[in-house]
């Protein structure tokens, strides 16, 4: 059996259908991540396994356990990051830690949390003077002071600068040594391709795929694309588009002035060709780049839709 099984997850807030059929599994030890666009369902997924929501239908079973019958287990098992307002603003950081660790019997000592946060030299500051990362290290930290064995994390980046956030990454790597299994919601694609075993793509409630990074990746069709730009102007372009467009490896073109930019399903014979008839122009080729595939490209195969942060 999973740590977490959920299956055939809903929760409708009158006509609005916040989660239409959510199911998937965690095992013990992963990384796993929701991602999705703004009002995808995330939140009120998360929340529904937190017990925070009731679902209209559907079942979660955390480590074998369920809401309805064994609530206080399933408080222990699992952390959950709280919402900035509720952290005390004129304790300090470490009397924050103090407060809560006096909510449960066995609480991982304070210092131990400090570090794993990197908050140590920040301990006797009070949480109002923390910058907008150091909160959110903090946030985390609450959650892991019963010594979970699922933490959840909703979005725990939104909002910070590249710095911060990978402050957060490295607690979450921490978090994965530790043999600690992490629910992870984000609007980045980069951080669920990082951080991840595996990723499931919501969007309006429902899992569009799921799989790790790479496999998704993967699944995709194999068109790459790739970019040149001409130092010999428009002219340069024009005719190595017409001739690129002729080969059986180049699915399509596009050209904006001396920048040539072309999809191909084996890039490095297209580029063979291609240089072979710049070479014999005398066209002087100034850039050229093959783009890796991402997640995002993934989600744009599977909705159809722009992926924005
Ligand atoms: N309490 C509520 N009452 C009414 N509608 C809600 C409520 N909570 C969520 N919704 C709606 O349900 C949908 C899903 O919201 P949810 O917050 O779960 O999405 P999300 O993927 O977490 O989005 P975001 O990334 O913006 O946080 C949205 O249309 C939202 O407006």
């Amino acid at each position: 059996m999973s740590l977490l099984e959920v299956k055939g997850l809903r929760k409708t807030f009158g006509s609005v259908t916040a989660v239409e059929d959510i199911s998937f599994a965690v095992e013990a030890g992963e990384v796993f991540t929701i991602i999705g666009p703004n009002g995808a369902g995330k939140t009120t997924t998360l929340e529904m396994i937190e017990g925070l929501q009731k679902p209209d239908s559907g079942t979660i079973t955390i480590d074998g356990l369920v809401w309805a019958k064994n609530t206080e287990e399933i408080k222990y098992k699992i952390g959950v990051q709280p919402q900035s307002g509720a952290m005390f603003d004129l304790l300090t950081v470490e009397e924050n830690l103090d407060l809560f660790a006096s909510f449960y019997p066995k609480p991982k000592p304070a210092a131990e949390i400090l570090e794993m946060i990197n908050l140590t030299d920040h301990r006797g500051k009070r949480v109002k003077s923390l910058s907008g990362g150091q909160k959110q290290r903090l946030a985390i930290g609450l959650a892991m002071i019963s010594d979970p064995e699922v933490i959840f994390l909703d979005e725990p980046t939104t909002g910070l600068d590249p710095q911060a956030r990978r402050n957060i990454w490295d607690i979450i790597l921490k978090l994965k040594e530790l043999g600690k299994t992490t629910i992870l919601t984000t609007h980045y694609m980069e951080e669920a391709e990082k951080l991840s075993d595996r990723v499931c793509i919501v969007d309006q409630g429902r899992i569009i795929t799921l799989d790790t990074p790479a496999a998704l990746i993967d699944r995709l069709t194999k068109e790459r694309e790739v970019r040149l730009s001409f130092l010999d102007g428009e002219q340069a372009a024009k005719d190595t588009e017409w001739v690129v467009q002729n080969q059986p490896t180049v699915v399509r073109t596009e050209r904006d002035g001396a920048t040539l930019k072309l999809w191909s399903i084996q890039p490095e014979e297209t580029l063979y060709g291609l240089f072979g008839f710049t070479k014999e122009r005398g066209y002087r080729v100034e850039q050229v780049s093959i783009r890796e595939l991402s997640l995002e490209d993934v989600f744009i195969a599977f909705t159809g839709k722009e992926w924005r942060d």
